[in-house]
């Protein structure tokens, strides 16, 4: 059976009022359209769509009716089909004296435990059955099973005829269930017609002009309607990661660190950190070097002079790279290709302090840049996550018990660790996570303990062990937001459905 359309049903419903003596339609499930009934759900919402249209021009009025019928629940089908539970163990049961009575766990044999067990005692409450010995028997000659004819009715007739009471029973037992029906009833609105008047939506310039508003009709005006939602804020994906591992820094005791200058000497992004001068990451195709200024650099003279030295000529314990140390070098301006000449910088206010060195632990998470082309995973700018531990008595198990840890607090259970290299840590090592959707292991963070090169120029006293890390806050980005183009998180192209789709809510620790 097909629908009709809301035109073609539009007609009917006016014609039908129009031919009705008191000018109504008193339920609109008694309507008829080429021969099929409109009573169903389905056609009674298209009634709803022609009836607002008419409503918004005062044609009709109307007003909505619900009515409630009952159907039968899976339990209910069976009963109708076959009885009432103890009516079936009254038909299971003998005579007295004609058979052998027969127990509990012989019924549930014959005609299923829980039909058994519910129907044995009901059938003893209407006294249909008897015990006899371990056994039951029946007690009448032929019960009258109430239960499946109230059912039976109801499958037929969809209404409770029978009495309130008596749904509200089969109800309670679960045999039968209500269904809610909205249907209509109609009446003439004071625009009535046959005849569907052309409405205007606005009063134009056009009409003005023209003298046409005079007798033009025009559509009332629906206050009523809610408007076109508007958009909220959202957090980006990346302040919410950035969210949520602060909040796990802060939860182990770490302190953020100071990360707003994002031009940095080479001498804070390099040279104190044990970087010699020829190595290629310091080359123009790597790293953004600025123009104007060229240079500028404030270092302590002596805290200068012994970098200088352990570069060129070595010393606490190492013989240096025995090559040229370039104070040019040191002097130019960059835009700083990782945070760690932050951490660097703030190593060095640790060592120098007033009152001295005290243990620390501190974090950083903010933008870096790198003289690459952009692609589906590269930026020219991106956000590390970045930490240090200093401390006297700690070594490389302390590092890998953090990694566990830290990544443990955002769900990466499966870690994996590889030695690798880094001019300024001794031992370096790449930290692995098991990515289930990609089914293979991805590289999250770069670490190691720092050079006593780099540390020890800073005066940082003698057995204070620094253990650091970095990794990128886009990659666990992508990962949790399934987001497999980096290049749709910055700048101009960021794709703003993503952004929206999560609204700005406080954000929680493990919140998404
Ligand atoms: N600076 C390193 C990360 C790192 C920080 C501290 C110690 C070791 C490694 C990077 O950019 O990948």
């Amino acid at each position: 059976m097909s629908l009709p359309t809301p035109e073609s049903l539009q007609p009917l419903i006016l014609q039908t009022l129009a031919s009705s003596p008191d000018g109504k339609i008193p339920d609109t499930r008694e309507l008829s359209f080429n021969g099929t009934s409109l009573s169903s759900t389905e056609a009674q919402s298209v009634v709803r769509a022609v009836l607002d249209s008419l409503a918004s021009k005062e044609m009709v009025e109307y007003k909505q009716i619900t009515t409630t019928t009952y159907g039968l629940t899976e339990e209910g089908e069976i009963i109708a089909a076959n009885g009432s539970h103890e009516f079936r163990v009254w038909q299971a049961l003998p005579v007295k004296g004609a058979g052998e009575p027969i127990g509990l766990p012989d019924l549930s044999k014959l005609i299923g435990a829980d039909i058994a067990k519910v129907g044995q005692q009901r059938a003893f409450r209407n006294k249909w059955i008897a015990k006899d010995g371990a056994g039951f028997v029946r007690a009448v000659e032929a019960p009258s099973d109430e239960t499946a004819d109230q059912v039976k009715e109801i499958k037929e007739k969809g209404d409770h005829s029978r009495g309130e009471a008596i749904t509200k029973e089969l109800q309670k037992r679960k045999l039968i269930q209500p269904r809610k029906h909205i249907h209509y009833t109609v009446s003439k609105g004071s625009q009535f017609s046959t005849e569907v008047k052309q409405l205007e939506t606005d009063l134009t310039v056009e009409m003005l002009q023209s003298g046409a508003w005079k007798d033009a009709s025009f559509k009332q005006y629906n206050f009523a309607a809610a408007g076109q939602p508007t958009d909220g804020g959202a957090l980006h994906p990346l302040l919410k990661v950035r969210e949520e591992f602060r909040n796990i820094f802060f939860d182990m005791g770490f302190t953020e660190m100071p990360t707003n200058r994002f031009v940095e000497s080479a001498f804070w992004n390099f040279d104190a950190m044990f970087v010699p001068q020829q190595h290629p990451a310091r080359e123009m195709q790597d790293t953004f070097y600025v123009k104007d200024p060229v240079k500028a650099l404030r270092p302590d003279p002596e805290y200068y002079e012994r970098v200088r030295k352990v570069h060129e000529e070595g010393g606490y314990g190492s013989i240096g790279y025995r090559a040229p140390f370039n104070r040019d070098e040191s002097e130019k301006l960059l835009l700083r290709t990782h945070t760690t000449a932050v951490s660097t910088d703030m190593l060095y206010k640790l060592a120098n302090q007033e009152g001295g060195f005290k243990p620390a632990k501190m974090y950083s998470i903010d933008r870096v840049f790198r003289n690459e082309t952009a692609d589906a995973t590269h930026l020219a700018e991106f956000h590390q996550v970045e930490g240090v531990v200093a401390d006297y008595n700690i070594t490389l198990g302390n590092l890998i018990a953090f990694m566990q840890e830290f990544f443990s607090k955002t769900g990466n259970h499966k870690l994996r660790f590889k030695p690798a290299y880094n001019p300024y840590t001794e031992p370096s090592m790449e930290v692995f996570s098991w990515h289930e959707g990609l089914g293979k292991w991805i590289e999250i963070a770069n670490s190691g303990i720092f050079r006593p090169e780099m540390l020890e120029p800073m005066g940082l006293p003698k057995g204070v062990r620094v253990l650091g890390w970095g990794m990128s806050l886009e990659r666990p980005t992508m990962i949790k937001y399934k987001i497999s183009d980096i290049r749709t998180l910055v700048g101009h192209k960021t794709d703003l459905d993503q952004v929206k789709k999560r609204p700005a809510v406080r954000l929680e620790k493990g919140d998404d």
